[in-house]
């Protein structure tokens, strides 16, 4: 246990594919919002309030005012609160209490934060917003964006490094339907046509989704062909650990306490773009 079971023995897996924001844009976001972490930290806020309340205000903005066709206000109010998912984890470094627990609410509130966001989406299109087509492609980006980081925490959870991103992770599909529906928003304020950014958007979440999908699953594919390889393992063997649901070693949840010494909670991808 430790290590994932694909890079035993040989040099730690890379990241590849590393997503635009979260290698250049994290780091500055990082030093800007560090003050306000540290402030909240002296005036007794819990990392998990910040999360919780930082999910709370992207539901409600997301689905207040996008089923209204309210993009702008909605974009302001989500934005508002979006950026508490890099407080919380920068509080909880600060405070030397990264746990398990803070990584699991974490990225399990922001399923709900994105499955809002395109949820609000889907129900504007489903009602005054009458368009069935960009209904469906909400719900595309709201399911393919859960799929797309299902196949990390899975793949992980077996013991792998899943040592690839993708080309659209989490950031790049809240940023460019954000940026869009709040650009979208102008609309209403009288800028003519404005709106059709919001429809550009979605259908690039939606194919960046898919490429970013397949590359996934191929590293997947890749990384579990080479860990059982290593190991001497069949992973279709019947009754066998078709799954990782039988806990061997190999297959236990990883302890990364090894990979990250700031943060022993971070997963071995995690790691290493941390320290990137
Ligand atoms: C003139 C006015 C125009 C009006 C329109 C403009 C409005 C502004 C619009 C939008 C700004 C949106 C900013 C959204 C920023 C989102 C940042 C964020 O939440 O990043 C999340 C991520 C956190 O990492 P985690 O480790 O918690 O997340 C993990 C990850 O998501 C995995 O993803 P996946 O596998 O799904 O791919 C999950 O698997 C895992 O479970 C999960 O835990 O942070 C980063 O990734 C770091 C990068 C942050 C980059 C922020 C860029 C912000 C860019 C522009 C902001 C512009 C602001 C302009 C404001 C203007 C206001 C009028
Ligand atoms: N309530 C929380 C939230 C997060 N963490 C830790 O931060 C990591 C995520 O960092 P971000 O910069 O992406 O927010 C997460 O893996 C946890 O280790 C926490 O402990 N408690
Ligand atoms: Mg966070
Ligand atoms: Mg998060």
């Amino acid at each position: 246990m430790g290590q994932p079971v694909a890079s035993r023995g040989r040099a730690a897996t890379p990241t590849l594919g590393k997503a635009m924001l979260n290698k250049y844009a994290r780091a500055f976001f990082t030093r800007v919002l560090t003050p306000f972490a540290a402030f909240l930290i002296r005036r007794g806020v819990s990392p998990d309030t910040v999360t919780l309340l930082g999910t709370a205000g992207v539901v409600a903005g997301a689905l207040v005012f996008f089923p209204r066709g309210e993009f702008f206000w909605g974009t302001i109010v989500i934005t508002l609160f979006v950026f508490s998912d890099l407080v919380d984890g920068n509080m909880a470094r600060q405070m030397g209490r990264s746990s398990r627990w803070g990584a699991f609410l974490d990225s399990t509130l922001d399923r709900v934060a994105d499955s809002a966001i395109f949820g609000g989406f889907a129900l504007w299109y489903a009602g005054s917003g009458d368009d069935n087509i960009l209904c469906a492609v909400s719900i595309f980006c709201l399911a393919s964006g859960q799929v797309v980081s299902y196949t990390k925490a899975r793949g992980e959870s077996i013991g792998l490094p899943v040592a690839v991103n993708g080309l659209v992770e989490r950031a790049e599909r809240l940023v460019i339907s954000l940026v869009a529906a709040g650009l979208a928003g102008f609309e209403t304020f009288g800028v003519p046509g404005i709106h059709v950014l919001l429809p550009i958007a979605l259908w690039i979440v939606a194919v960046g989704s898919v490429v970013t999908l397949i590359q996934r699953v191929v590293t997947v594919r890749r990384e579990s062909a080479e860990a059982d390889a290593a190991t001497g393992q069949e992973g279709d063997r019947p009754g066998g650990q078709d799954n990782g649901r039988e806990q061997g070693p190999e297959s236990a949840p990883q302890d990364n306490s090894q990979d990250n010494s700031q943060d022993s909670s971070k997963t071995s991808s995690q790691s290493s773009e941390a320290t990137s």
